[in-house]
């Protein structure tokens, strides 16, 4: 209890501090404008490097945040290397990826706890904000130890960041009750945080977060501690709250269903850098190489070299046998490294099909696992062992002699 007392009285001065500099952050807020105003056209005429913002959703809107080349290094550990990331006003981002993979450090760096090593351009709503602290930052973040004062009410709790910014009594519960509301936590404002759930919990830190109004919210990993039941009904609910406030989320995760779920785009990191990023559909039905389908779910990729490319099919020799898939584009040549992929729910057993445009391959039975609505089958084919999801477990009685999948269904990439 101390310990929160001595952090909340702290986080107080450090408001009162901010509050008694206005005046001098208020002429530098304007001396920045001003020299914000004078780069302006510097800025447009400025090539922006690759920046891909969504392209399906949120067309029209303004990118809200803009990375441009930024490495972050901790002492030998390069955490992000060489990333530009933007985000459009509304959009619901994902970064996705395995532990370490930089994800922490990027929002670290857009919320403003971490300074880039080197970076071009790091831009909130067009402001270059590379100088600029945390809590001058119009953005927040949400914690997956929800970070809640455990002896205030869950109304004090929200309306936290309305006291230290001045705001009145009145307009601070009218504002607090309304952010509860949003969160479906309406009759809770005088409970104390113990008497919540875990969800609850994590709601109440939503709307303590969104009771500021920043111009983003930055979620980090938010939902890891709930168990399984809670965090599919939380990511409907995070899902509901991004479409009423229309504001810009930019969510960790290294769940990619969650990604799948939630996101207008995913960027997929990577051992620092960005591995491939796209919507949920380009990332899902159509990964550039054999790290994004594996991390995607892929359960069966074949490694072979190209025989020959035909518009958008690729022929691909695995393991002495050839088949043929779905090339996404770019430029390959026979003979280079490829890897053909394809879900283990698009394989079927039995002989070959009459359809012309399938990949068939003899095959033996192995082990199954029972899943409840499916079956896990395993079969060794000439090109190793091969992983079918069966719907209808009768289908793996006896021995098919075989398994095909659709042409359309194997997506051939780069290793
Ligand atoms: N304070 C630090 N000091 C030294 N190295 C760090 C520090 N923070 C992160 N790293 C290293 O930087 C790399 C990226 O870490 P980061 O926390 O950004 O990854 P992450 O994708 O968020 O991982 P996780 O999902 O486990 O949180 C890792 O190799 C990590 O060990």
């Amino acid at each position: 209890m101390a310990c929160w007392l001595l952090a909340e009285r702290l986080a107080d001065r450090l408001s009162r501090v901010r509050i008694i500099r206005d005046g001098s952050v208020g002429h530098r807020r304007a001396e920045r404008r001003r020299s914000l105003i004078t780069t302006t056209s510097e800025r447009s005429s400025r090539a922006t490097p690759d920046l891909k913002l969504g392209e399906k959703t949120k067309l029209n809107a303004p990118p809200i945040l803009e990375i441009v080349h930024a490495t972050h290094r901790y002492g030998d550990t390069v955490a992000l290397d060489d990333v530009s990331v933007a985000a459009r006003q509304g959009e619901f981002l994902t970064i996705l990826g395995e532990s370490g993979s930089g994800k922490t450090t990027l929002l670290r760096m857009i919320s403003g706890l971490e300074r880039p090593s080197e970076v071009q351009a790091l831009r909130l709503n067009g402001e270059d904000v590379v100088d600029l602290p945390a809590y001058e930052r119009n953005c927040t973040t949400v914690f997956q130890s929800y970070a809640l004062f455990p002896h205030l009410t869950v109304g004090k709790n929200v309306e936290y960041g309305l006291r230290v910014r001045g705001v009145p009594a009145g307009e601070r519960e009218e504002r607090a009750r309304a952010a509860l509301g949003m969160v479906r936590l309406e009759d809770t404002f005088e409970r104390r945080i113990h008497q919540l759930s875990g969800g609850q919990r994590q709601r109440v830190a939503l709307a303590r977060a969104i009771v500021t109004r920043p111009a983003m919210l930055l979620l980090d990993e938010p939902l890891g501690a709930l168990d399984e039941k809670l965090r599919q009904d939380m990511q409907v609910e995070l899902m509901e709250i991004h479409k009423r406030l229309s504001m810009t989320f930019v969510y960790i995760t290294h769940s990619q269903e969650e990604a799948l779920t939630m996101s207008d785009r995913i960027i997929l990191m990577r051992r620092g850098k960005i591995a491939q990023e796209g919507t949920p559909q380009e990332l899902f039905d159509q990964p550039a190489s054999r790290f994004t389908a594996a991390f995607m779910g892929v359960e069966n990729l074949m490694e072979g070299k190209l025989v020959a490319l035909q518009g958008d099919r690729a022929r691909v020799e695995v393991a002495g046998q050839v088949i043929v898939g779905r090339w996404p584009g770019g430029v390959i040549n026979p003979g280079e490294d490829v890897v053909a992929g394809v879900r283990a729910e698009r394989l079927h057993l039995g002989p070959p099909p009459a359809q012309a445009e399938a990949n068939w391959l003899p095959c033996s039975l192995q082990g199954s696992i029972y899943k409840g609505k499916y079956l896990d089958q395993t079969a060794t084919t000439p090109v190793g062992e091969i992983k079918i999801r069966l719907w209808e477990q009768s289908a793996a009685q006896g021995e098919p002699g075989g398994i095909w999948w659709k042409q359309s269904d194997c997506m051939v990439m780069r290793p």
